[in-house]
Order: structure tokens, then C-alpha cells, then sequence
């Protein structure tokens, strides 16, 4: 499956902490991730990821460009409520796109591992017998 990794710059630590704990899941799956959020992860993990723009700079956009061409199956994107973002409009728009073709995206630790643990389980094969996946692992 193709999977989008992102947080806000004080969420960061968090889904290190996450992406650690859960690398050996990660690593059977092809990784995204925005700039910043993606360089520490892969320092941290040894995972090969696909990294897109800083979030300010673009990178939210680059990853809902794959949402709205089917090629993004399930997004973990820790968000920070208690700081205003330059790129809110980007933000929103991330948003909204997962809303709108149903990808599943979890913005706080709690549904993370609920989601992580759904993606080991077998739970979102769904979308590869119904042609929505993106077609790879
Ligand atoms: O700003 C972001 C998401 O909106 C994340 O971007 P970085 O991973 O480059 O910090």
C-alpha cells in the first residue's frame, strides 16, 4: 500500500516515536512523506521513503495530488491544534481530499494506532479487491 507520513513541526517527535515502534509494518509498505516529517523519520528508522516538499512549500498538495489520482491509500498526518499554520488553506485541502474518495487518515496518535494495527490486520484490502488501491504492497 502507499502510505503518507506527516506531522507539524511539534508533532514531529511523536510520529518518529510512532514510525519507530511500527517500522517493521512500515517497511513492507511504499512510504511518503513531506520534507521535514520524512528526513526525520528516515533518519530514525532506516526506512526508504519518498520524500515531497516541506508542507509550507508545497508538500500537503503533492500529497493530495496522489489522493486525487488513486495512488495514496492510507495517511497518517499529526496535526497541531494549537499552533496556526502559514499553509492552513494546504492543510484543509489535504483534508477534505481524503474526505472526499474515503481515505482512511489519522490525524492524533489515538487513531493512528487503530489504523496502523487495521493496515497489519487485513482491514483496507478491501481496496485492492475493489480496484481502489493503489496496486502495490
Ligand atoms: O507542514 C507540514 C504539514 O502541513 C509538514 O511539512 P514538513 O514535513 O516539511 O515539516
Amino acid at each position: 500500500m502507499n502510505i503518507a507520513l506527516i506531522a507539524h513541526d511539534k508533532k514531529k517527535d511523536d510520529l518518529v516515536r510512532f514510525s519507530v515502534a511500527y517500522q517493521p509494518l512500515f517497511q513492507k509498505h511504499n512510504l511518503f512523506a513531506t520534507g521535514t516529517t520524512g528526513l526525520r523519520i528516515s533518519e530514525a528508522t532506516g526506512l526508504t521513503i519518498h520524500r515531497f516538499r516541506s508542507g509550507p512549500l508545497g508538500g500537503d498538495q503533492e500529497v493530495g495530488a496522489m489522493i486525487a489520482k488513486n495512488q495514496m491509500d492510507a495517511i497518517f498526518f499529526f496535526r497541531d491544534p494549537l499552533t496556526s499554520q502559514p499553509h492552513e488553506p494546504d492543510v484543509s485541502a489535504l483534508v477534505r481530499l481524503c474526505d472526499v474518495y474515503s481515505i482512511p487518515l489519522a490525524t492524533n496518535m489515538g487513531t493512528a494506532e487503530i489504523l496502523i494495527r487495521g493496515i497489519e490486520r487485513g482491514d483496507l484490502d478491501w481496496r485492492k479487491i475493489t480496484g481502489e488501491s493503489s496496486g502495490t504492497e
